[in-house]
């Protein structure tokens, strides 16, 4: 940017932050916490882009000021704009990669998330051999595991992983062409490219991509464009270039997508990602509070609090975390402890969710009747007694809560779908031939208030 431009910008920046001062309702100790170190950046298509410092500025200004910012700025500039509160180095990092970004930008517009990378993610149990699937399609890309198939429930990393290949090989390899695309994107990409009549085009783009990078493929529900997608995939794959893909549940489980495209999605390698143990999430936060430079003390026993209560799900848990910064700011205590996170989340109900919570009474109540704990049932014990009531509990997961496989196992011990799925198959079977298991199943589902 030249330095006339810059100068300009921030001329309007310094007369908007006049006209926000005047207004009554800015307090004039806050304005100047919240708005040091804030720039205009840069005004783009009417989209005035404004940077600030911290997280905690761009917290505070996006949540509060910002259509008084919208206001004054459109007033300054004599027209309409939007504007965006961004972090100076989330500007600052595109503007660096800039030559990394125009070449693999010239596929379509980069979507890849510069602070989701493999250093800002945490390696524990639930997650180790998808990362380490991950790192490997960075270092050998289309020879093993290809297609990279990553499932898990929501909120637990696979986004972030698909990020962190992308950022791996925009700074390793920056020659190398990266294409990131959520489904839902790709099907309207498509779509469009049908209506405007430059689907080959829109093909040869995307093939030209050394790695292609897609994530929620649940979601390629469309037919035109699974069709599509066929051709590309294996045109890719023939070219040795690089697939990762992210799904909620297992590729044998996907629903509404074609049988030859779950048979290609099979036969690379699938990996999961479960939901933190407690280690793991709490070391997730200790990441999440050293990425937000900030000077707020947090006692140790909160982020136990915190990891016990909201590990299931890490996004809940970032939400948490964020939900706690935030009030602090308003409340101001001298430090985060554990009465004042208590306090905040007293409103909150657990963040278990529905299926949890049942999976749990299912798992108590195949419990109680063979007379065993959680922790036999979801054991990898081979022991007669407690493999038979696993299936059933698995058994009575599948059929009342309708879970997909993947997902059970991820209840029973990280067990992987293939596993869970014979589980099933056998009580079935066991139920079929013999009494004891339909008796048994009877008063598990009369326990349970099932009918
Ligand atoms: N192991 C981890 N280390 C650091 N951050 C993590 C980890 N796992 C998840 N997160 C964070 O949790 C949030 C949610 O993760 P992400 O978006 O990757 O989930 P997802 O599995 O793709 O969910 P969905 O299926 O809903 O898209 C992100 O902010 C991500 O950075």
């Amino acid at each position: 940017m030249s330095s006339f431009i810059t100068m300009q910008l921030q001329q309007i920046w310094d007369k908007t932050l006049d006209l926000i001062k005047e207004n009554s309702k800015v307090d004039t100790a806050n304005f100047s916490v919240w708005f040091d170190g804030s720039q205009l950046f840069d005004i783009r298509d009417d989209l005035a882009i404004i940077t600030v410092p911290y997280k905690v500025n761009k917290q505070i200004i996006s949540d509060l000021y910002k259509d008084l910012i919208k206001e004054k700025l459109s007033i300054v500039l004599e027209h309409e704009v939007e504007c965006q509160i961004l972090l100076k180095k989330e500007v600052d990092s595109e503007y660096i990669n800039k030559d990394a970004l125009r070449r693999s930008n010239i596929l379509f517009e980069d979507k890849i998330n510069p602070e989701y990378t493999f250093d800002s993610f945490v390696v524990g149990k639930n997650n180790r051999e998808a990362h380490a699937a991950a790192l490997s399609a960075c270092y050998y890309p289309g020879k093993f595991n290809n297609p990279l198939f990553i499932f898990g429930n929501s909120g637990l990393g696979k986004t972030h992983l698909l990020h962190a290949i992308g950022n791996y090989i925009k700074e390793n390899r920056p020659e190398d062409k990266v294409l990131y695309i959520y489904s839902e994107d790709f099907v309207t990409l498509l779509i469009e490219a049908m209506k405007n009549k430059n689907v080959e085009e829109v093909k040869e783009k995307i093939c030209s991509a050394d790695y292609l990078l897609i994530d929620d493929i649940q979601r390629l529900k469309q037919s035109t464009s699974q069709e599509l997608f066929f051709n590309m995939y294996n045109k890719l794959i023939r070219d040795n270039k690089q697939i990762v893909i992210t799904s909620d549940i297992h590729p044998t489980e996907l629903k509404g997508i074609e049988n030859r495209l779950i048979s290609r999605f099979s036969s690379g390698l699938s990996v999961s990602v479960g939901s933190p143990e407690f280690e793991t999430a709490k070391a997730i936060l200790q990441k999440k509070i050293e990425g937000r430079n900030e000077e707020i003390l947090i006692e140790d026993e909160v982020l136990d609090y915190l990891a016990t209560r909201f590990a299931s799900d890490v996004r809940k848990l970032e939400g948490a975390l964020n939900e706690l910064f935030f009030k602090s700011i308003l409340y101001n205590p001298d430090t985060i402890d554990l009465k004042f996170a208590k306090e905040i989340f007293k409103e909150n109900p657990m963040t278990v969710t529905n299926d949890e919570l049942s999976v749990n009474k299912i798992k108590k109540a195949v419990c109680d009747f063979y007379g065993l704990t959680k922790t036999q049932i979801e054991s990898k014990s081979r022991t007669k007694n407690i493999a038979n009531a696993r299936h059933i509990a698995v058994y009575l997961c599948r059929k009342h809560l309708d879970m997909p496989f993947a997902k059970i196992g991820l209840e029973f011990g990280n067990r992987d779908h293939s596993t869970i799925m014979s589980s099933y198959e056998k009580m079935v079977k066991l139920l079929k031939d013999k009494e004891q298991f339909q008796q048994a199943l009877q008063q598990i589902e009369k326990q349970l208030g099932i009918q």
